[in-house]
């Protein structure tokens, strides 16, 4: 998923863009980095791990200056191991920009062959982003006129960028010289916000990918970046917006955000995450009561940590009891968006213990908020058993995952995915579970819109197959499936086998 932030600030930012990172580590754990502008030159820090172990105190002092951007990096293209392609990426022309990007480009190929013949730009990495980074910097040089730049030639840029990618892009840069720009892609499938705050210097801006970040550093929310809307923020901190993108297009953001994604205390495109959670926890509860007999349940479980919410509304709405059987680690990071399956399987008991007393002689009713290819329902229930559960009994927030994600969720392969060609007696099979009850993607889509009725949409393709770029035939499922499918394959047969560079 990836985490994005950027600041425009009356005083040093790289301490408040490392902070606001660590409250968005929940989105990527693979790489983190900062860049920072002062003087007229960028400075820039990054390096694979977790925020807390990029930056070393060397690290922060090299990163001056009063504004400056951030990500935190969950691998959807190119690889986990390359350096390169964590963010921000950088250009030194037009003016030199900084750049991070969340989400993923689905014509990044096309684009990237059209940026070498036509454009003359070389792109160095597998990164969909930096191939984003030089579609905008070609586009800004042509609306720059070369020579000099002003807000329309931004706003312009932007407009010739939503004409030329497809995909799930929420994107934040720095142009040397002149102020920041962030924008989201027309269908606003990625989220991005914006908050400020009054110091005796000035005002200072924020915009992140969730408004936790903002909330964390002291800032004001103010609000969503609206689809297709590119922001601008001036040297002197003065802000101006315009809509980019063609009249008309749909508002469809990511349904997983709200499962899974982000984290509870956010408010996104209007909606707090914990209140869709809560509704999700009760929506799920008519139909667990229309599908097991309550009277086998003794007690309802959440699997910590997302699911938290859903589980205790079920258990509320069900009049059950509601305990917590299994125990987190707290050390221990989130399982679906680390690479390669044997380390996902392996964290996830080092990562939840099972309390026996909590389970003797009972029926369980453990839930979570997604099974996406079953890796921790299957270790879960095993454990479970392993307590002394009587029955095991298993329901899930969301509905069955069955088709790849090619906005951001790194799931390229179909047969990865548990309920992929499976009925649920199937996969309830699969996962060793008594019963199992799915959401409804009607009821999922119902329990988001229910907090914001302008939500009319979803980007819900991972659950119906729907991709709404409309560029996504089973040709090119097909190939994601090979190239990025099979390379993390092999990496984690690697990495299984005990090679330390997998
Ligand atoms: O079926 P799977 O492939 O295992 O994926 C689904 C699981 O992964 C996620 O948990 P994760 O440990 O990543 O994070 P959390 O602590 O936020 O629940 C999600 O909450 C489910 O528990
Ligand atoms: N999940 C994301 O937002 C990933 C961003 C970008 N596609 C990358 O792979 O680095
Ligand atoms: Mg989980």
């Amino acid at each position: 998923m990836c985490g994005i932030v950027g600041v425009a600030g009356c005083s040093p930012v790289n301490q408040l863009i490392y902070d606001s990172l660590l409250l968005l580590q929940h989105r990527g754990q693979d790489a983190a980095g900062i860049a920072t502008s002062f003087d007229n030159f960028f400075n820039m820090y990054k390096a694979h791990g977790l925020v807390r172990d990029v930056f070393r105190t060397r690290n922060m002092r090299s990163l001056p200056g009063f504004s400056g951007l951030g990500q935190v990096r969950y691998p959807t293209a190119g690889s986990s191991d390359s350096v390169e392609e964590a963010q921000p990426f950088y250009v030194n022309a037009p003016f030199g920009i900084t750049f991070v990007h969340n989400g993923n480009l689905t014509n990044w190929r096309e684009l990237r062959e059209e940026l070498f013949k036509i454009d003359r730009r070389h792109i160095n990495t597998n990164s969909d982003s930096e191939v984003l980074l030089n579609v905008f910097a070609h586009e800004l040089q042509l609306a720059a006129n070369g020579v000099s730049l002003d807000e329309n030639a931004v706003f312009g840029a932007v407009e010739a960028v939503h004409r030329r990618a497809k995909g799930a892009y929420a994107v934040i840069a720095q142009i040397a010289h002149y102020g920041m720009v962030a924008f989201r892609d027309p269908h606003g499938i990625r989220p991005l916000c914006l908050g400020s705050q009054e110091t005796d210097e000035g005002v200072e801006w924020m915009l992140a990918s969730e408004s936790v970040a903002l909330a964390g550093c002291g800032f004001n929310f103010v609000r969503d970046v609206e689809p297709g809307e590119a922001i601008w923020i001036d040297l002197d901190g003065k802000l101006a917006s315009r809509q980019c993108a063609p009249a008309g297009t749909l508002f469809t953001p990511c349904v997983f955000e709200y499962v899974y994604f982000a984290r509870p205390d956010s408010l996104m495109n209007g909606v707090s995450v914990y209140d869709a959670r809560l509704n999700m926890g009760e929506y799920l509860a008519d139909n667990v009561a229309r599908s097991l007999r309550l009277g086998d349940i003794d007690v309802v479980m959440p699997i910590p940590d997302s699911s938290r919410p859903a589980a205790m509304q079920l258990a509320a709405r069900l009049n059950l009891n509601y305990r917590e059987g299994f125990i987190k680690n707290r050390y221990v990071g989130r399982t679906f968006i680390m690479p390669g399956q044997a380390v996902r399987k392996k964290s996830v008991r080092q990562k939840l213990n099972a309390i026996d007393m909590e389970f003797r002689g009972k029926n369980v009713l453990l839930v979570d908020d997604s099974i996406v290819r079953g890796t921790t329902s299957r270790e879960i229930v095993d454990m479970a058993r392993a307590a002394g559960a009587h029955k095991v009994f298993f329901a899930s927030a969301a509905p069955p995952v069955r088709f790849p994600n090619v906005y951001g969720i790194d799931m390229p392969t179909q047969s990865e995915l548990i309920a992929y060609g499976r009925e649920p007696e199937e996969v309830a099979r699969e996962i060793g579970a008594d019963g199992l009850v799915y959401q409804s993607l009607a009821d999922l889509e119902q329990s988001i819109r229910d907090l914001n009725p302008a939500l009319t949409g979803f980007e819900s393709s991972c659950f119906n197959g729907q991709y709404i770029t409309g560029d996504i035939d089973a040709a090119y499922l097909d190939r994601l499936s090979r190239t990025r499918g099979e390379a993390k394959a092999e990496k984690a047969a690697r990495a299984a086998a005990g090679d330390d560079d997998a």
